[in-house]
């Protein structure tokens, strides 16, 4: 495999502006294929916008997103909607709709794609629920039935219907318990592991990310300031993230870089 052919995600040069107010301008980052990579940064630096450049939600105002060596900013709107079903979506609010039971919410995209018919939807949920632990009487229950942390197992389940290459998490432990927050790392260390599925996070839960993530970008000042893997950070600049991640002092940064 060529070197080229390990980098699942490369942004180079990325901008993105609303009107005058300038987001990112010149962000590059590197994911490796069939790694997990928490992307972490202040409240406010662009994170979300990042990731929703990636999935095509936003448009990019200068600079490229390759995905396997494809620039999807420069792709026509059917090859990048192509595109997107390569990609695995958990958003923070898990996004269900609350008129459908779990198993339609499940595998929603496949059925309006009429890839399966309503019989396979099911039994194909019904594996997806035993893929993030949970049983198959659950297919049949609704999102207001389900606790913060099932919905989470649930949209988790959605995000993995299709069999994607990447998946996208915004914040997927934010307000969950420590041990709902494990069982879900857990879930998406085993989808990283076994399918070789590339997974980029927005984490603002900085304990234990060593042990969370694979890769950690830096997300400050409308650029990347820092990205390597975990085993690079020590305990000082794991320190130092940390304060940034807080919005505190500016210093801790040029250690990083300078490391
Ligand atoms: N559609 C939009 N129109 C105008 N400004 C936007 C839009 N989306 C995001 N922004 C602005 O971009 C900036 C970055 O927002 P973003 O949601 O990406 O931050 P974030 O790093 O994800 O923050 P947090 O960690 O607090 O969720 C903010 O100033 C936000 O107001």
């Amino acid at each position: 495999m060529s070197a080229d052919r390990e980098i699942s995600v490369r942004v180079t040069g990325l901008v993105k502006r609303f009107h005058d107010h300038v987001v990112l301008d010149g962000v590059d980052l590197e994911v490796p294929r069939g790694s997990s990579l928490a992307l972490i940064g202040p409240s406010a630096c662009g994170k979300t916008v990042l990731l929703k450049c990636l999935l095509g939600l936003y448009h990019a105002d200068g600079g490229s997103i390759e995905i396997d060596g494809q620039d999807v900013t420069r792709l026509s709107r059917a090859d990048q909607d192509e595109m997107m079903k390569r990609i695995g979506v958990l958003f923070q609010q898990n996004a269900l709709f609350d008129s459908m039971p779990i198993w339609e919410n499940i595998c929603f995209r496949l059925l309006s794609e009429k890839q399966l018919t309503r019989r396979a939807a099911k039994d194909r949920a019904v594996e997806l629920l035993a893929q993030v632990g949970m049983g198959p009487e659950v297919a049949d229950l609704f999102p207001a039935d389900l606790s913060g942390g099932m919905q989470k197992r649930v949209g988790l389940a959605r995000a993995i219907a299709g069999n994607p290459e990447i998946l996208i998490l915004d914040d997927p432990t934010a307000g969950l318990d420590p041990i709902l927050a494990h069982a879900i790392d857990r879930l998406v260390d085993n989808l990283v592991a076994q399918n070789q599925v590339t997974a980029i996070a927005i984490t603002g839960e900085m304990n234990n990310i060593r042990d969370r993530y694979r890769r950690v970008a830096l997300l400050h000042d409308q650029k990347i300031q820092w990205q390597g893997r975990t085993t690079e950070i020590d305990d000082s600049h794991h320190a130092a993230l940390m304060q940034m991640v807080e919005g505190e002092a500016e210093g801790p940064i040029q250690m990083l870089v300078e490391a």
